[in-house]
């Protein structure tokens, strides 16, 4: 186990760098365009096309030569979308609309409001930049150019890339499978009646929503029951059938929580305890995978809901960035926001939920009143994790460092 600090709790940068080092992107798997949303590229796609085609025109309205501006022409052919134009006759202009080509010849484009219609022809105005509302051929993507980059997170605007390309198929990176499991015997699923001394698992729901949002595929969800061999079980045979382990509960010092002498005893416990919160009693490890004689990395999260969700964003959305080879997932966004509240911090660095009012010339963070570890109504409206260092005193309007939670 790496070395402790004086307080025996570990930095969260050490424990990052003890759950990260050796973590290797996961293997490549082709997927249609069509399911390959949120999905992460595997290979730089290159782009074998033009887009736009050809040159075209910006606006609907008609194309002539800029030698004819000021002058009154007839209209010699008619360019709508989808048909290729002829060259342009001399002393004359094309009716053209918003993406037609530009027929060979033309070299600008007056839109139709500022043209006057007369028995003659068109009458263009005397003044007209040159190349008027063209678009030009390859403005967008250039054939030849890295269309897309590995690593890229396919969301809306690079699925739309890849088919102005025409492209049906891509390489990405297949998802992180991830086990996850809840011990507590207090816990019952929704949907089961609820007995005295139950409670709901509020962390399934939870930790699944994050893990699909991190690039996961949650393969196995389920109870493991407070008792240390039943821990040991289950522990194994998550290990087996996916890429990361994560628990939630059982870390603390309490005589139900077995999950850390489970990892202590099949694989390696790495760190435990953080100077962090919430999430002090996390502990990060590895699992052996008996089937092919490698290890999964092991995510033991608390059980109290704000340090299960603080140390999802924290920690296993980095360990999916890095599984994915995505590097917009590795790290979260720094944003700097003006305290709208005052604290003070003991020897834990605090991680405080709080939602971000964006003003005309600063951010006021405001942090949610109750910042216990089991009010998970704290992080329904939290935009970011304002970081506070230990033993400091904040005061409205300081300036404090921010992880922004994208869409949260
Ligand atoms: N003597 C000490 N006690 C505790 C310490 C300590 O240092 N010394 N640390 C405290 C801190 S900080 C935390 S955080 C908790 C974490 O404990 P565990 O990870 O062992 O979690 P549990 O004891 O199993 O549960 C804690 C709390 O969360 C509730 N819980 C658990 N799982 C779920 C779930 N899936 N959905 C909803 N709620 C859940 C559970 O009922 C408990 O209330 O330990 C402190 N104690
Ligand atoms: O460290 Mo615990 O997660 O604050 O309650």
């Amino acid at each position: 186990m790496a070395k402790q600090q004086g307080s025996g709790l570990q930095s969260v940068e050490a424990a990052l760098n003890a759950l990260l080092d050796g973590v290797e992107a996961l293997s490549s798997e082709t997927v249609s365009v069509e399911h390959a949303g949120s999905r992460v590229l595997a290979e730089s796609v290159a782009a074998e096309r033009d887009v736009p085609p050809a040159d075209n025109s910006a606006m609907d309205g008609y194309a002539l030569r800029l030698s004819d501006a000021g002058k009154t022409l007839p209209v010699s052919q008619r360019v709508a979308a989808g048909t290729p134009p002829v060259p342009l006759a001399p002393s004359s202009c094309a009716r053209i609309f918003t993406g037609s080509e530009i027929p060979a010849g033309a070299d600008c484009v007056v839109m139709q409001e500022a043209i006057e219609e007369t028995p003659e022809g068109i009458r263009f105005p005397a003044s007209i930049p040159e190349g008027n509302n063209i678009r030009r051929r390859g403005c967008d993507v250039a054939s030849g150019s890295t269309l897309l980059s590995a690593g890229s997170r396919l969301e809306a605007a690079a699925l739309g890339h890849l088919a102005g390309q025409g492209i049906t198929g891509v390489s990405v990176r297949r998802r992180p499978r991830v086990a996850l499991l809840f011990t507590g015997d207090e816990l019952v699923d929704p949907g089961k009646p609820l007995m005295p001394g139950q409670i709901y698992n509020s962390n399934r729901p939870m930790l699944q929503r994050l893990l699909e949002r991190f690039g996961a595929e949650v393969v196995m969800a389920g109870p493991v029951p407070d008792c240390y061999e039943a821990t040991c079980d289950r522990l194994r045979q998550a290990a087996e059938g996916a890429d990361v382990v994560v628990t939630t509960g059982g870390v603390s010092v309490g005589e139900e929580d077995h999950v850390k002498h489970a990892l202590d005893a099949l694989g390696t416990l790495d760190l435990w305890r953080l100077a962090m919160r919430p999430g002090k009693p996390l502990a990060l490890g590895r699992l052996p995978r008996e089937k092919d004689s490698t290890q999964v990395r092991f995510v033991g999260l608390p059980g109290n809901p704000v340090s299960s969700y603080v140390g999802a964003w924290l920690f296993l959305r980095p360990l999916m960035g890095h599984l994915l080879g995505c590097p917009v997932l590795q790290s979260l966004p720094r944003v700097y926001a003006s305290a709208g509240f005052d604290a003070h911090t003991q020897a834990r660095r605090h991680y405080m939920r709080v939602s971000l009012e964006f003003g005309q010339d600063r951010i006021v963070a405001h942090a949610f009143a109750d910042q216990s570890s089991n009010v998970l109504s704290s992080c329904i409206d939290a935009d970011a994790l304002a970081i506070v260092p230990p033993f400091s005193d904040i005061a409205a309007g300081d300036r404090l460092e921010c992880l922004w939670l994208m869409g949260h």
